[in-house]
């Protein structure tokens, strides 16, 4: 294994977490070294080869996390945000690499992620993609472009397990129009239309959830204005892109200083 780092995947029987366990086996620059899931859960105790229905890999799964920590250079999160948060702090006193997928935190649930970024690399964002992360940047710069005659929305479709509403992505593509017009998020999302909901406010940053089939994840940013529209459009129709992205992220932070970075640090695309 020479100089592969050592990589722990949380959550591993997860969607996210059986894709992250494909990629660092697919990868010769980490090992898979730890896997943990919720106490209770049927892997728990078990060989995860064996578990995922293949051959034994002389990995158990683990319910105790501070093991598995001990044991990794990194680890990719992609759980739920209670766990990650409990995440944020292991990693923090075993000073991995924290690669966090999660989605759906309250802001102040990400606000307690800070302090861990004293001690620990952690890389965060709600879209590992290349793809996403360069649509971010484009929908920034078309943002800044266009004035409010251009109504900005932000469709979504993801698969019918998905428990969070809107995407972290589509949260991300809202950060970025938000910056590219040179307001806060927080003032001009719109994210729920019911009802008499009168007409559109100007300005507002409008959200749509659509749930439904095995969608992996499609995202459109719509700029209409009066006789032309332009969508920008993510389509992914493989999780192995947010996978790679996220082993990328902890190859990319191994052994550099502490402190709180996302993709765009990652991918070199950051201002
Ligand atoms: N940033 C990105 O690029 C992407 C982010 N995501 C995000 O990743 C997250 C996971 O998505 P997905 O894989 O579809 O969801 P799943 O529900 O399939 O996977 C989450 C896994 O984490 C497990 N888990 C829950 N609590 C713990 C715990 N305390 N310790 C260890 N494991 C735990 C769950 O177990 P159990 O089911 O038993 O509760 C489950 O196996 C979501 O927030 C999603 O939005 C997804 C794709 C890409
Ligand atoms: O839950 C998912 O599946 C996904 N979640 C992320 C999100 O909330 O944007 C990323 C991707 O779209 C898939």
């Amino acid at each position: 294994m020479g100089d592969a780092i050592r990589v722990a995947v949380l959550g591993g029987a997860g969607r996210m977490g059986q894709m992250l366990i494909r990629a660092v086996g697919e990868s010769d620059r980490a090992h898979l070294t730890g896997v943990t899931e919720r106490p209770g859960h049927a892997w728990i105790g078990r060989d995860l080869g064996e578990a995922m229905g293949g051959a034994a890999r002389g990995v158990v799964v683990s319910a105790d996390p501070l093991e598995v920590f001990a044991g990794a250079d990194a680890v990719l999160d992609f759980t739920t945000p209670e766990a990650t948060l409990e995440n944020a702090t292991l990693a923090a006193q075993a000073r991995c690499v924290h690669v966090i997928g999660t989605t759906g935190m309250t802001e102040a649930q990400v606000a307690a992620l800070a302090p861990a970024q004293r001690h620990a690399v952690q890389i965060r964002a709600g879209n590992m993609s290349l793809g996403v992360n360069l649509l971010t940047l484009l929908t920034k710069r078309v943002a800044a472009a266009l004035d409010a005659d251009f109504d900005i929305e932000i469709v979504e479709m993801h698969h019918r397990h998905k428990v969070d509403a809107p995407s972290g992505t589509a949260l991300m593509l809202g950060e970025a129009a938000a910056a590219g017009r040179g307001v806060r998020l927080a003032d001009a999302a719109d994210r729920g239309r019911d009802g008499q909901t009168g007409a559109r406010t100007r300005g507002d940053i409008g959200f749509a959830a659509l749930r439904g089939g095995d969608v992996a994840g499609e995202h459109d940013v719509i700029f209409a204005a009066d006789g032309e529209r332009i969508v920008l459009r993510h389509v992914a129709t493989d999780r192995m892109i947010f996978a790679r992205g996220a082993l990328k992220a902890a190859l990319w932070g191994h052994g550099r200083p502490p402190g709180g970075y996302d993709m765009l640090d990652v991918l070199g695309l950051g201002g």
